[in-house]
C-alpha cells in the first residue's frame, strides 16, 4: 500500500494539494497528480505543489543546493513554470513544515526563476514575481458568450497569457469558461486567458490605485478561482492599454477574493492571502500506485 502525506491550501482559493519532499523521494508522475487533484476520486485541486530541496530535482540544477524549490504541476499532470497563489501557499507550508523563517524575503526556486516571498503577517504574502514582457497583441480569443470574438494582449510573466478586455461586468459574467478559450494563431505551448473589466481608479495615501475585475481559464486545469501569475498579467495590460499616467498599482477581483499588484518597473510584485486548511494521508489507488 502506498500512501502520502499532504497538506491542502489555497491563495484566494485557487488550490493546492502539498507535499513535503525534501530530498525527492517521491516519484511524482502526471498519473498521480491527476489523482490527487480529481475532485471526486482524489483529494480535489487545481494543482499538486511538492516541496523539494533544489539539488534533489533536475529542474533545480545550477541553483544553491539547499534552495527551497516550489515544483508545481497543474490538475491535468503537466507542469507549469509559475504560480503566483502557489508559491505565497508553498512559502507558508515552508514556515509550518520546514522551520523556514522568510525575514526580509526569501528566495525560492521555480521552473522561471528564483522569486523572493515576503510575510506580510497575519496569512499575507507578497512574492517578487520577476521581469515581465509584453508580446504580441494581434491575437483574437473565442469562447461561448463572448460575440463577438475580441483582440488580445499576450504576456509573459515566466508563463504565458493572454489579457482580453471586456466593456462590462455582465459582460465579464456571461461567459461560458467551461472548455478552453479559442486563441488565433494558437501559442506554441498553450496558454492561460484572462478576462477583464476596469472599475475605476481611486487615490489611497497618496498613491493612484487602479480596480478590475477577471475571470481566467488555466491552461492545464480549467476555470478556476484566481490566478496569482493571471492578475499580474492583466494588471500590466490594463496598464498598458490606459496610457502614460496609469496607475502601477492595481487591486484584483478575482471569484475566490482579491490580490494586488504592483508594476516596478520590468518587474512586478504581487501581495494576497494564503491559507493552510488541512492536513492527511492518500492511499494511492492501485493504478497509480
Ligand atoms: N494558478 C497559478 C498558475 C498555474 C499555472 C498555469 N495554469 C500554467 O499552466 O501556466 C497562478 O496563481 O499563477
Amino acid at each position: 500500500m502506498t500512501s502520502l502525506r499532504f497538506t491542502k491550501g489555497h491563495g484566494t482559493e485557487n488550490d493546492f494539494v502539498l507535499l513535503f519532499d525534501e530530498r525527492g523521494d517521491i516519484a511524482l508522475t502526471p498519473e498521480r497528480v491527476r489523482f490527487l487533484c480529481d475532485r471526486r476520486a482524489g483529494i480535489g485541486a487545481d494543482g499538486v505543489i511538492r516541496a523539494v530541496r533544489a539539488d534533489s530535482l533536475e529542474a533545480g540544477k545550477g541553483l544553491p543546493s539547499d534552495t527551497w524549490f516550489m515544483d508545481y504541476w497543474n490538475a491535468d499532470g503537466t507542469t507549469s513554470e509559475m504560480c503566483g497563489n502557489g508559491v505565497r501557499v508553498f512559502a507558508r507550508f515552508l514556515e509550518r513544515e520546514a522551520g523556514v523563517e522568510l525575514g526580509a524575503g526569501m528566495e525560492i526556486g521555480t521552473r522561471a526563476g528564483v522569486r523572493t516571498v515576503t510575510s506580510l503577517g497575519e496569512g499575507r504574502y507578497s512574492v517578487g514575481m520577476g521581469r515581465w514582457l509584453l508580446g504580441e497583441d494581434d491575437v483574437v480569443v473565442a469562447t461561448p458568450g463572448l460575440v463577438p470574438p475580441r483582440p488580445a494582449q499576450s504576456v509573459d510573466v515566466g508563463n504565458p497569457h493572454h489579457v482580453v478586455a471586456l466593456a462590462s461586468v455582465e459582460e465579464l459574467e456571461a461567459l461560458d469558461l467551461g472548455a478552453p478559450p479559442d486563441v488565433a494563431p494558437a501559442p506554441p505551448h498553450g496558454s492561460n486567458v484572462e478576462f477583464v473589466v476596469t472599475l475605476g481608479h481611486r487615490v489611497a495615501d497618496g498613491v493612484e490605485r487602479g480596480r478590475v475585475r477577471m475571470r481566467v481559464h488555466e491552461r492545464g486545469v480549467g476555470e478556476t478561482r484566481s490566478c496569482g501569475t493571471g492578475a499580474c498579467a492583466v494588471a500590466l495590460a490594463v496598464r498598458s492599454w490606459a496610457g502614460a499616467g496609469a496607475p502601477d498599482v492595481w487591486d484584483i477581483e478575482v471569484p475566490g477574493g482579491e490580490v494586488t499588484v504592483r508594476v516596478l518597473g520590468d518587474r512586478t510584485v504581487l501581495e494576497g492571502p494564503a491559507v493552510l486548511v488541512a492536513d492527511g494521508e492518500v492511499v494511492l489507488p492501485s493504478t497509480v500506485a
